[in-house]
């Protein structure tokens, strides 16, 4: 059989192929006025986030998925006279790795094309409001300097046109791959819809994604929304890729949360159902709120049998509330709203499953759709002790990426939960250290086994997203 280019049935299977995109000028646009509206809580600084926190992050996914890039050569990559090149999109020196791919090049690419381009540049102009003016001087750019101002906003000579999207840097919230189709996003927030406009022409038009054609998913308004009064917001679609994760080749799951909409969580069910793509849709409802934003910040996978989680949401937290009656009752005011969950299968749509607590959830995903023989355990975040664990949870402990099954990247800021995962039995190394370890030829990808790969954090942590948020898994072998 044809290897599949595009293929994701799980969290966990070994990650072959994924979108990315490295922070480009936009994050050091961010002015305090506009932290909030652009999704930041502050600024960040732009030098260190690059040099000392992404960079490490592209070399270490280059070592496991594209190790001909780097191998052997990262003194010579990271050499002072080279600039950084092999960092920067838009540079001829630049990795143009087709396993860790970044969207300013593709979309550098189909700029190319003189309808993409005239259609693109329209399109954005529309969104931003532009002049005619501007637009015909859009257009009158080459495509590496036209992509790199739709995403910054700013011209070469400073001249700034539009906001940036800082938040371009957070790629899963673009889409996600389910068995080889593509569901695309509607973000909820303003700040957000040019991301998803660029990726959506990309997707459509580059050939990498040719697998894709006629299985790109989009979710659109429905006549209940857009002929409604504007306070009837509940019927509004927005779905954003952190709520989405497909967790075995017949189960997704979708948050309905501050970015997601009942409304789009239907419309995912009825699509996937229409089409056969899944057999389980599990409905996450989380509380909307702007520290949980999407279910990737309160959950994500570390193994077959192992998840990391925000002990808010934990059996155990609801137990402790029958302790004192009083103290249930006058503490549930303040509580946050419980989670709720429905599963709905394709054969038997009628007829919903209902899960008490995420616990529950997770321990059906594991032993029943990932058949693990093992028990299934929880990793907390703090070690679900006050008040590291909502501290660690707001710089995204519960958001970890799977590299291969066990193998996760997460931030080095997190000790309480990084505590967590030694108690069960995980490796912890510096990612530093690492990749000094594997140029070495002292360690080898293949032998990492139940490890987490501490990744230096202190700017991109306040962006609020972690790794699983900055990534898009294109490829993920089979896990069996
Ligand atoms: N999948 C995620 N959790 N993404 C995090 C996105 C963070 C980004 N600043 C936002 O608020 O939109």
């Amino acid at each position: 059989m044809a290897q599949k280019s595009m293929h994701v049935t799980s969290e966990i299977g070994t990650l072959r192929k994924l979108l990315v995109h490295s922070p480009d000028s936009s994050l050091g646009k961010v002015v305090p006025s506009k932290a909030q509206d652009w999704l930041f809580e502050d600024i960040v600084h732009l030098d260190t986030i690059r040099k000392k926190e992404y960079d490490y992050y592209t070399r270490i996914l280059l070592y496991f998925l594209d190790p001909e890039k780097i191998a052997g050569k990262l003194k010579q990559i990271d050499a002072p006279e080279n600039h950084r090149k092999f960092y920067k999109p838009d540079d001829d020196g630049f990795h143009r790795s087709e396993k860790v791919i970044e969207l300013q090049w593709l979309l550098a690419d189909i700029l190319k094309d003189h309808t993409i381009k005239l259609k693109l540049v329209a399109s954005v102009c529309a969104i931003e409001f532009c002049s005619y003016e501007t637009q015909s001087k859009l257009f009158a750019l080459d495509h590496v300097e036209l992509s790199k101002v739709l995403i910054s906003g700013t011209l070469l000579d400073g001249r700034m046109l539009f906001a940036p999207i800082p938040n371009f840097i957070f790629t899963r919230d673009i889409g996600v791959v389910v068995n080889d189709h593509i569901l695309l996003n509607r973000p909820a927030k303003k700040a957000r819809t040019r991301e998803a406009l660029l990726t959506k022409y990309i997707f459509f038009n580059h050939p990498l994604f040719t697998s894709f054609e006629n299985k790109i998913i989009e979710i659109e308004d429905t006549s209940h929304h857009f002929l409604m009064p504007k306070e009837s917001d509940d019927k509004k679609v927005t779905l954003e890729g952190g709520d989405v994760m497909m967790v075995s080749t017949n189960h997704l799951l979708v948050g309905v949360s501050e970015r997601t909409t009942v409304e789009a969580a239907h419309q995912v069910v009825n699509l996937l159902f229409e089409r056969k793509l899944v057999d389980k849709v599990t409905v996450v409802r989380i509380p909307k709120k702007r520290d949980y934003m999407h279910i990737d910040t309160v959950f994500t996978q570390v193994k077959r049998n192992m998840w990391v989680m925000l002990g808010n949401f934990s059996r155990k937290s609801i137990k402790k509330e029958d302790a004192d009656p009083v103290e249930r009752i006058l503490e549930s005011k303040k509580k946050d709203d419980p989670i709720k969950i429905v599963q709905f299968n394709r054969h038997d749509i009628d007829r919903p499953v209902y899960f008490e607590t995420l616990e529950d959830l997770l321990i059906n995903i594991s032993e029943v759709d990932l058949k693990s023989p093992e028990k299934t355990a929880f990793i907390y975040s703090g070690n679900s002790e006050f008040p590291y664990d909502v501290r660690e949870q707001w710089t995204d402990s519960c958001n970890v990426l799977v590299l291969k099954e066990g193998v996760v990247l997460g931030y080095d800021r997190n000790d309480k939960t990084t505590e967590a995962f030694t108690a069960q039995g995980f490796n912890v190394v510096h990612v530093h250290d690492l990749l000094n370890d594997l140029e070495a030829g002292k360690v080898r990808v293949e032998d990492l086994k139940d490890t987490v790969i501490l990744m230096p954090s202190a700017e991109l942590s306040r962006a609020r997203g972690g790794f699983h948020c900055m990534s898009l898994p294109l490829l993920r072998d089979e896990i069996n």
